[in-house]
């Protein structure tokens, strides 16, 4: 296989007012020093949905968490991320206003032990919303979007713990959606859910890619041809090649990428 050092990048780029969010040497750091992803310059178009492919490790998931800070903690991110005009990689940003615009769904459902309307309405009521009324809209506008109102209208007050896995996940969704974010950061949303379930899923994120930026790790090559507009992918901490989808699947550019799509290695 071609050494990944001399390989070209095969890097697609978008005029900046496009960009819902686009990154600028992007390296992270683990314990200060071990360096696991390098300098990754990407952007990504407004209301698509963006797949970040890759074998495991290759730093997908590092990338993904550092662009609403979830990193912080854990990892020095070196580097510009640009959201509306501002570098949100700077230390001054208050990440919690970030995160609500630019919200999270994690690998595992994660819904709060509380009942489903609970779930919607925790954070809104943290953030100072009392009006019933205004939370009750809420709570149907995001559970629709998510695809999940029919399923749950009648037992809103009932444990979320008690849905499917695959429902949990479609709240997890909604539950972000309440905060009224501009991007979803999706990682590997599926990969807990049957196929059914993934379906499902899969037909709610397209839905709301009418008014969402989308970005998700996914190791399901067929879940980000059906669903993705746009792929990049990882290996050893380096975005290698992004493009269309149907470019990354049927005329890739570089050796590794190619590779990898055959299923080579992974
Ligand atoms: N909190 C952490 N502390 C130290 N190293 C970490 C941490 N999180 C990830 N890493 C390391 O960073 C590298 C990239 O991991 P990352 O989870 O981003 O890869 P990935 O492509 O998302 O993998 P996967 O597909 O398995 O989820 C790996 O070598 C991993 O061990």
């Amino acid at each position: 296989m071609e050494n990944w050092q001399t390989q070209k990048t095969y890097i697609k780029t978008f005029p900046e007012e496009d960009c819902a969010v686009y990154t600028e040497d992007l390296s992270v750091f683990y314990g200060g020093t071990i360096q696991k992803l390098f300098d990754v310059s990407l952007g990504f178009k407004k209301n698509t949905i963006t797949a970040l492919i890759g074998a495991s490790g290759s730093g997908k998931s590092t990338f993904l968490r550092s662009l609403n800070r979830m990193n912080d903690r854990v990892a020095r991110v070196d580097g510009k991320i640009m959201f509306h005009d501002l570098d949100v990689n700077q230390k001054k940003i208050n990440v919690y206003e970030l995160r609500k615009a630019i919200g999270m769904v994690f690998q595992k459902p994660n819904p709060f032990p509380k009942s489903i309307r609970e779930n919607i309405v925790y954070a809104l009521k943290a953030n100072g919303q009392q009006d019933k009324q205004k939370l009750d809209q809420i709570v149907e506008e995001s559970l629709r979007a998510a695809a999940l109102w029919d399923e749950v209208k009648d037992k809103l007050d009932k444990s979320a713990l008690a849905l499917s896995g695959g429902q949990q996940q479609r709240l997890c969704i909604a539950r972000a959606i309440a905060l009224k974010p501009e991007i979803l950061l999706l990682d590997e949303p599926a990969s807990a859910l049957d196929p059914v379930s993934t379906a499902k899923l899969e037909d709610t994120l397209k839905q709301l890619r009418k008014k969402y930026t989308m970005v998700m790790v996914t190791h399901n090559m067929q879940q980000a041809s059906r669903i993705s507009e746009y792929t990049a992918f990882f290996h050893l901490g380096h975005a290698l090649e992004y493009d269309t989808t149907t470019n990354i699947f049927t005329n890739p550019q570089g050796e590794i990428t190619e590779k990898y799509i055959q299923g080579s290695f992974g």
